[in-house]
């Protein structure tokens, strides 16, 4: 993602909010939850977002009923080899036999030919839906409003697009997709019990149904507990992401101890959720023997007492040995698939609730939807007005109050203002980060929330305080501007631009930057950027954002690692960034204030102050008191935005 993200979104009226309407985005933000949704209604979500799982439906059910149905005519074989054959009178009838294993043979090799074809069709399918779960997951994930985004665990989504729907793969693989043979060949053999008797059957399918009702109610019970795993797993993915990625605070701070009881802590509330799951897993596998024990046990004894000798209260059966011995084996068809439906519980409820949790992405809101209304911006600069502008996080208190200011086109303020103040929360109402409570907000003209998201990824650009950096070359990083989307694998289309940014560079005034790192652009930044400074990484997605040549630059100024010699070349990119458009500066530094056109003061969430440099340090105010507390701390070698922080600290 680029650093102006592709997170503009559309709350219910940005920039457009009613007076005295209550504050929008007081709904919990969050993931949507389809904990409580029926199956019925997952396996729509899931023929919706992955149509790929039901495309080739009729098919798929063919070949399960083959494969199904092939099994069983062996138990039709067999009792026709009985009766007509080995039994009968005519015991001449020795091509009977022939025919019949004839027959069971071809059906057997059609049932296995089906099987392995199905098998092959549904694992593909099953892959490919995870593949596409998992693309328009992370598609989704880059559209989530931000103040959504903002309450939601990094690890989380990353635990809910690759653990969670391992799941399903594991349970694909080990033998779940002759789950539907299963279930065709209990189907069909239970309708082929009933025909032989009914008498025998009734018993069995009662209990069955009662064995059904049971189980389902254990699988609601595993449901839960493993939703309780998968959200422990990711919590101990996290856990032990943070303290890998984090290993630089925890040597320096000496907290070695401490992340070792909390990973502790994590894994043993792991272990204990994984534990939980055994009790109704097993109450529901010996439930399961037990019921199929019963069933056969009372198919073979009922089916020989009735059919031979029977007392009058008993049922008479009239059975052929052939049919008591095909109704034997058919029983066995109908209880080894519930066994193994049983057995599977575990590992069919981890699947279904991995694919939900990644589902819940899927099913959380775009942030991004264009209404009908959406317009342009108008070309050139933009200008920016917030008329009586009020804006609060979630359900919590009013940040800014009563923000009225215009933004000419081309303009370039600074906002500063005590650590806060409402700087970067001004920033967010710009940048449709964070709905307006109250006012409107405006650019070009247009309420933010209108602008089409094309308009808006094409002119309006922000570059936030700590910019995320790819783990690639500076020239790749800066290329993410050029193409929005760029191949990072692929170092030859950044060198064929390679003319593109050494303007860039030059214009900037980097170049003499570049020559003091090893290899210039080709230098590597590490994971996220880790082996530059913060002020550094500043550098490259100013750079980054020149090749967007955005309208509207909005840039939060890095608070620190920014030593004098960066913060000069920042400066002077940034005075060359400016030229031709609006740019608004978040300035922790009040260098950045000095070079600004105007400066917007910022206190308590209201504006204070506005006005030139020269004119507003040469009055007494909010203004002249920053910059003062900032010379007499920069002449004592402290950091410039120590001073704005320390300035807080002696105001009542
Ligand atoms: N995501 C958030 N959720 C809740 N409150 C927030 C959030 N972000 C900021 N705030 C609150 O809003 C107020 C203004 O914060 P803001 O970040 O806009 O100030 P700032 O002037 O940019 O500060 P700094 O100089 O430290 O970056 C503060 O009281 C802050 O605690």
């Amino acid at each position: 993602m680029t650093d102006r993200g592709r997170d503009g979104r559309q709350p219910a009226e940005p920039g457009l909010a009613e007076p005295g309407l209550a504050e929008p985005g007081l709904a919990e933000p969050g993931l949507a939850d389809l904990g409580s949704v029926g199956a019925r209604e997952l396996a729509r979500l899931v023929r919706s977002t992955t149509p790929v799982v039901t495309a080739g439906l009729p098919l798929t059910l063919l070949l399960a009923v083959v494969a199904g149905a092939g099994r069983i005519v062996t138990a039709l074989t067999v009792q026709y080899a009985l009766d007509h054959g080995l039994l009968s009178p005519d015991r001449g009838a020795s091509d009977v036999v022939a025919h019949a294993v004839l027959v069971g043979a071809a059906a057997t090799v059609a049932a296995i030919l089906a099987s392995w074809w199905l098998n092959q069709r549904l694992y593909r399918r099953a892959e490919a839906a995870l593949a596409e779960l998992r693309t328009d997951g992370i598609a989704r994930i880059h559209e989530i409003a931000p103040e959504t985004f903002a309450g939601l665990s990094g690890a989380d989504l990353v635990t809910r697009l690759t653990s969670d729907p391992e799941a399903v793969t594991t349970f694909v693989q080990n033998g779940g997709v002759l789950l539907l043979v299963n279930v065709t060949q209990m189907i069909i053999a239970g309708a082929l019990v009933t025909l032989y008797s009914w008498q025998l059957a009734l018993p069995v399918l009662g209990l069955a149904a009662l064995l059904f009702v049971g189980m389902r109610r254990l699988q609601m019970l595993v449901a839960r507990r493993y939703a309780a795993v998968r959200t422990s797993v990711s919590a101990l993915q996290s856990t032990v992401g943070e303290a890998v990625t984090g290993i630089g605070i925890v040597r320096s701070t000496g907290t070695e101890q401490r992340t070792r009881l909390g990973l502790d802590r994590a894994v043993e509330n792991t272990a204990a959720a994984q534990r939980r799951t055994l009790v109704p897993l097993h109450t529901n596998t010996a439930l399961g023997e037990v019921a199929i024990s019963v069933m056969t046990v009372f198919v073979v004894v009922a089916g020989t007492r009735w059919s031979t000798a029977h007392t009058r209260w008993e049922p008479a059966l009239h059975l052929s040995a052939g049919e008591l011995v095909a109704m034997l084996l058919l029983v066995t068809f109908f209880v080894r698939p519930l066994q193994a439906l049983v057995q599977n519980l575990g590992e069919i409820q981890n699947a279904v609730v991995g694919w939900r949790r990644a589902l819940e992405i899927l099913a959380t809101p775009s942030g991004v939807v264009d209404g009908a209304d959406a317009r342009e911006l108008p070309p050139g600069p933009i200008a920016v007005e917030l008329a009586d502008v009020a804006a609060a996080y979630g359900a919590g208190p009013l940040v800014v109050e009563h923000l009225t200011v215009a933004v000419s086109p081309g303009e370039h303020v600074a906002v500063v203002g005590e650590t806060g103040s409402g700087k970067s929360t001004f920033a967010k109402l710009l940048t449709r980060q964070i709905p307006a409570s109250r006012g409107r907000v405006l650019l070009g003209g247009v309420p933010v929330g209108r602008v089409s998201e094309a308009s808006f990824q094409r002119r309006v650009a922000i570059v936030p305080q700590d910019p995320f950096l790819f783990d690639a070359t500076i020239a790749e990083n800066i290329g993410v501007g050029l193409r929005g989307s760029p191949d990072l694998l692929d170092d030859s289309d950044v060198r064929d631009d390679s003319d593109v940014l050494d303007e860039i560079v030059s214009s900037l005034g980097l170049r003499p930057w570049l020559d003091t790192l090893p290899d210039g652009l080709d230098t590597r930044v590490g994971v996220r950027g880790e082996r530059l400074s913060a002020g550094e990484r500043q550098l490259v997605a100013l750079a980054r954002t020149a090749l967007v040549d955005p309208d509207l630059l909005v840039l939060d100024e890095a608070t620190s690692g920014v030593d004098p010699a960066t913060d000069v070349r920042i400066q002077r990119a940034l005075g060359a960034l400016t030229v031709g458009r609006t740019t608004v500066s978040i300035a922790h530094r009040m260098v950045t204030a000095e070079h600004a056109d105007r400066v917007l003061v910022l206190d308590h969430g209201r504006l204070v102050q506005s006005g030139r440099h020269a004119d507003l340090v040469a009055v007494p105010g909010r203004y002249a008191e920053l910059h003062a507390a900032w010379v007499e701390h920069t002449a004592a070698g402290a950091e410039p935005h120590e001073t704005v922080h320390r300035q807080k600290e002696h105001t009542p």
